[in-house]
């Protein structure tokens, strides 16, 4: 006989939220992502499974975020967070997978083994933090995974409309309430609160320019920085796309149509060299740009973000003469190469390369005292351990005039930084800090190294499995001829560099190149297209190569 409460599961899952697709969905680099109409059983079962998961946790709270982040508004998804207010435990993905996937009669079966699996005392009770973004599907989705939540009698939180790294915070305060109060005006009086005490002991000087205009992608993030602005004298901030009357989300906007197509946002117009923010559609990554005279656009993305915080680190462990705590960065296949070399010839930093997906840098980051993390499309954060926060709070305390100055600014970057998760919000926060800290404008930030040209293609293939890789994905093992042929590619160009993956989140292969001059990371990206194309089980039209190549 099941226990009563999963036969209201069963009942409710029919009924209510009932599998209508037959199409194979898997739990991938950010949780579940497609179109929007095919998710409301999926978002529904891990309604149910985040109250097992917060059960085998002894009932601390456990986060459901429905966002697709920077895709296009038709599309809509779903990840649970996990209590620290990181990402899912990776082998908890195949789970949700096998969840998501069982058909409505196998359903309570499912669920039954899950429980009986993970050992889950459904005595207990169980605690779920729902957010969403703006999507207008968002809603419905949101009440389908409360709908799971009190199906297994677990108590559902509904934050409504908040940005991802929000919803991460708010899950790591609930569970941890030294880290902050779970609410937004907590979030906002622990990173905003930091930003405007840091200002306090600096004020705006040199070439910084407290202006700052931001493309908020017609998402979340820039809603809630038009929020933020009411109370924030420190900052002048110029907001955009901030998903008025007919403005769709992410559409020619945000961070991730900035750095791959490398040009500006539409909806935005600004004098040149203005300091621009382009944040994504559920507010975790952020890029920076400006433009010439001439309207020639400089990126300053998550690797210029990364070695720009690393760099101010480095400075304030000198200042506090915390001479015993450790510095790394991390990065992914993606890092621009000149990033990477700045990183090892100037900062003298070590710098480890992981796999694409904020869980895998997380991971990495957390083996230092002080773990910078970044993806190259501005996705990233700070860690810091507990050794690094005692250590600074006892020089805060005890250090010499100058030391504990540099300490207690440093204590304040750490308030100022969401440790949970990329946040764009405490990044731009941070970023400004920074700036304003060393007097600069973002010209001289873009100063600290020159960037080698890159470029990124979609390669569409009918099985993008067959393309196996290795060396944080720099590799490509399978098909074994792809990568003697992008060797064969690459060694034609100076300072030439590129790979082939095929993405965790959509159904296509990635190509990367970069190379000493635009063309020439034009053309190798083109060619190594074409190579997937022709190696890889290429589909639809064959990549062409770039008008007029000049090598
Ligand atoms: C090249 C690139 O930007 N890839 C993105 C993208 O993953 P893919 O597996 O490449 O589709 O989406 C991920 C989730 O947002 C993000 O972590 C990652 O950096
Ligand atoms: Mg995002």
């Amino acid at each position: 006989m099941p226990p009563s409460s999963l036969r209201v599961v069963y009942a409710f899952a029919r009924e209510m939220h009932p599998k209508t697709s037959d199409v194979f969905i898997e739990y991938g680099t950010a949780g579940f992502r497609t179109k929007a109409n095919l998710l409301e059983h999926v978002v529904y079962r891990m309604g149910l499974l985040a109250v097992i998961r917060s059960r085998v946790k002894n009932g601390r709270t456990i986060g459901m975020m429905i966002t697709a982040s920077h895709n296009l508004e038709p599309d809509n998804g779903v990840k649970l967070v996990d209590p620290d207010g990181e990402m899912l435990e990776e082998s908890w993905e195949s789970i949700a997978t096998t969840l998501a996937n069982v058909s409505d009669n196998d359903l309570e079966k499912t669920v039954q083994e899950i429980i009986a699996t993970e050992k889950a005392d459904m005595a207990l009770k169980a605690s779920v933090f729902i957010g969403m973004d703006t999507r207008y599907t968002s809603p419905r989705l949101a009440a389908a995974a409360a709908n799971g939540v009190i199906a297994l009698k677990g108590t559902p939180k509904e934050f409504g409309i908040v940005t991802t790294p929000m919803l991460h915070f708010f899950v790591k305060c609930r569970n941890d309430n030294t880290y902050g109060t779970p609410t937004e005006e907590g979030y906002y009086e622990k990173i905003v609160g930091a930003f405007k005490n840091i200002r306090k002991r600096l004020p705006a000087r040199g070439d910084y320019n407290p202006r700052l205009y931001v493309d908020g992608a017609n998402g979340v993030g820039g809603k809630k920085l038009k929020a933020i602005k009411k109370n924030l004298t420190e900052l002048e901030l110029e907001l955009f796309n901030l998903g008025g009357v007919g403005e769709k989300l992410n559409l020619g906007c945000g961070a991730d149509h900035v750095k791959v197509t490398q040009s500006p946002p539409k909806g935005i117009t600004h004098p040149p060299f203005q300091r621009v923010a382009s944040v994504d559609g559920d507010g975790d990554r952020i890029v920076y740009y400006y433009l010439d005279e001439q309207q020639k656009m400089y990126l300053l993305d998550g690797d210029r973000i990364a070695t720009l915080i690393a760099s101010y680190i480095q400075e304030l462990l000198q200042a506090c003469n915390a001479t015993d705590i450790s510095l790394g960065i991390v990065q992914t296949a993606y890092a621009n190469g000149a990033s990477t070399k700045y990183i090892q010839e100037t900062l003298k930093v070590p710098v480890e390369f992981v796999k694409t997906g904020v869980k895998h840098l997380h991971h990495a980051a957390k083996t230092y005292d002080i773990g910078v993390y970044f993806e190259a499309n501005g996705h990233g954060t700070v860690l810091y351990s507990d050794k690094a926060k005692k250590t600074i709070n006892r020089i805060s305390q005890e250090g010499d005039p100058t030391e504990r100055k540099a300490a207690q600014l440093f204590l304040d970057f750490i308030d100022l930084t969401n440790e949970t998760v990329g946040d764009a919000i405490s990044d731009l926060f941070i970023v400004e800090a920074i700036l304003c800290a060393r007097g600069w404008s973002a010209v001289q930030w873009m100063e600290l190294y020159d960037d080698l040209p890159c470029r990124q293609l979609k390669v569409t293939v009918k099985d993008r499995s067959v393309i196996k890789t290795t060396d944080a994905e720099r590799i490509c093992s399978e098909p074994e001829e792809l990568q003697l042929k992008i060797n064969e590619l690459v060694a034609k160009y100076t300072n030439g560099r590129s790979f082939a993956r095929p993405s965790g989140t959509e159904d296509i292969v990635r190509v990367y190149a970069e190379a000493e001059t635009r063309q020439q990371a034009d053309l190798l990206a083109a060619e190594v297209a074409q190579a997937v194309f022709d190696l890889a089980g290429g589909a639809g039209t064959r990549p062409e190569l770039p008008a007029a190549p000049e090598l």
